[in-house]
């Protein structure tokens, strides 16, 4: 009888696989053949690290909907934010695997049910409030003088320059005083302080694996078991975040900072907010909030440096306006029309979330441009597909065009601009983030000039969940 194992076996797989590929609700929709009946096409090109690109190419063979796994949509039509992300549907199961490190440490990103999700935020909201972010300013203001002081060394000794890691330096500082009073310390070390930007690529390919895998992720390495004895790929980060805690423990000038806000939140309803929801939200936060800005960073003076013509034009506008602060403030930055074009076009060009949201289809089905999605099945948007698509954007979307966004269509293509996610699960950091980015772009491309050491050389980049480009060195010179 044993010799059998094995027919049966296949047997079985075959008829999984048949299955999938012919009897789903989704045979019909078009796509990789491996995708047909397996995760295995998402998962390939994860590790490859082009899943947005090779999406983006998907769309434009087969047009509206493309099957990316044997239960998965992927979706780019006019229709898909206000059906799939504003709607609101729960996320898929995938988002459980960013409650880090293990299960009790739940976020609302990591909640699949928008009412929990909505419970949950609401006590973080107080600290993500633009009128609190605000009160940061002048924190803010010290990183970016001290990113200044450190290009000047690098213009004066006329020595190569990685942005990559200078503005990933910007943005973790920058979160250490937010969140928790103090910076980390990286732009005054010039250097990855214990490997913590290096260990967060790893740490970013992993979850977007692993959350493929919930059960043998939760019975292997997002175990308690495992997790209590720090042995998880996902403990570096969160080591990053305990250290910063305990510093600020002993920190005798801790201001009333965004832990300061959750914590006195939790003693209000510890019921609401336990102790280890607190911690998976910070973590969270300084998972969420470097990567994404310093990508951001890149992308403005990557586009930059290569339509020196929109360069011009917003170091005139910065000019005309006669800004002559050292950083100039968030509410300067925010009314230069050019410049928030320019941000904005650098957003839609890199989404620094190049991944598929994916959310399943509630009972009630979900029907777009005639074509019923059955309960169940999920439907993603992807941020890169959607703002690389020629009919959302025009002919020229895969062009870096700042203008597009003070031209006529601008306000319809606002409601296609997804960087941030749309609807109940979008960014909470944004306020955090613009006000970062708003100041140090109109007071760094004031400033100083960058030249790519290759014009030529394209930079690199890998999509995993977020992505972070590297690999376009430059010179930098200093203007005043
Ligand atoms: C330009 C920089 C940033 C971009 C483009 C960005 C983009 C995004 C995107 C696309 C999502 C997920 C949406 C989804 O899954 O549907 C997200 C979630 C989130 N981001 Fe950001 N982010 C940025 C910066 C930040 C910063 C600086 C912070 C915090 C300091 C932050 C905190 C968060 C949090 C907490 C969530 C989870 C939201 C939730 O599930 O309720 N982000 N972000």
């Amino acid at each position: 009888m044993l010799y059998l194992i094995p027919f049966v076996g296949a047997a079985t797989v075959l008829f999984v696989v048949f299955r999938r590929r012919y009897l789903s609700s989704i045979s019909d929709i078009p796509g990789p053949f491996l995708a047909s009946f397996s995760v295995a096409w998402q998962l390939w090109r994860i590790i490859k690290g082009d899943i947005d690109r090779q999406c983006s190419k998907l769309h434009e063979k087969y047009g509206h909907f493309v099957r990316i796994s044997h239960e998965e949509v992927s979706v780019c039509h006019p229709d898909a934010i206000r059906q799939i992300l504003l709607n609101p549907l729960h996320k898929s199961e995938w988002y459980s695997v960013v409650a880090l490190p293990d299960q009790r440490f739940q976020t609302p990103m990591s909640t699949l049910d928008p009412k929990t999700h909505a419970q949950r935020s609401r006590n973080l909201a107080a600290g993500f409030a633009m009128t609190h972010v605000m009160k940061s300013e002048p924190y803010v203001d010290d990183a970016i003088r001290l990113l200044k002081s450190r290009f000047s060394e690098f213009s004066d000794r006329k020595s190569v320059i990685h942005l990559d890691h200078w503005f990933n330096y910007l943005a973790f500082d920058i979160l250490g005083e937010i969140v928790f009073s103090q910076a980390f310390g990286f732009l005054e070390a010039g250097q990855d302080l214990g490997g913590s930007i290096a260990n967060s690529k790893a740490l970013t390919l992993y979850v977007t694996l692993a959350g493929f895998f919930q059960s043998i992720h939760r019975l292997t390495l997002g175990n308690p078991i495992i997790s209590d004895r720090k042995l998880m790929p996902t403990q570096h980060i969160f080591d990053t975040t305990l250290r910063a805690i305990d510093n600020r423990q002993k920190n005798t000038q801790v201001r009333k900072d965004i832990l300061s806000l959750w914590m006195k939140q939790r003693e209000e309803s510890p019921e609401k907010f336990s102790e280890k929801e607190l911690y998976g939200c910070v973590n969270m936060t300084v998972g969420a909030g470097a990567d994404t800005v310093s990508a951001s960073l890149q992308s403005f003076f990557y586009h930059l440096t290569r339509y020196p013509q929109h360069l011009a034009k917003v170091k005139k506008e910065i000019s005309d306006a006669g800004l002559t602060d050292d950083v100039i403030s968030y509410t300067d930055a925010a009314n230069l029309p050019f410049l928030q074009a320019c941000i904005k076009e650098a957003w839609r060009m890199f989404p620094p979330v190049p991944f598929a949201l994916a959310r399943v289809v509630p009972a009630s089905g979900v029907t777009i441009e005639g074509h019923y999605f059955h309960p169940g099945t999920k439907l993603s948007v992807n941020p890169h597909v959607i703002h690389y698509s020629r009919e959302l954007f025009g002919d020229d979307a895969a062009e870096y065009n700042p203008e597009r966004w003070l031209g006529p269509r601008a306000k319809e293509m606002d409601r296609q601009f997804i960087a941030f996610g749309a609807g109940f699960n979008s960014c909470q950091g944004r306020n955090i983030a613009q006000l970062e980015i708003y100041k140090a772009t109109a007071t760094i491309v004031r400033d100083f000039d960058f030249k790519q050491v290759d014009p030529k050389q394209d930079w690199k980049y890998d999509a995993y969940f977020t992505a972070t480009p590297y690999g376009w060195p430059c010179y930098v010179q200093k203007l005043r």
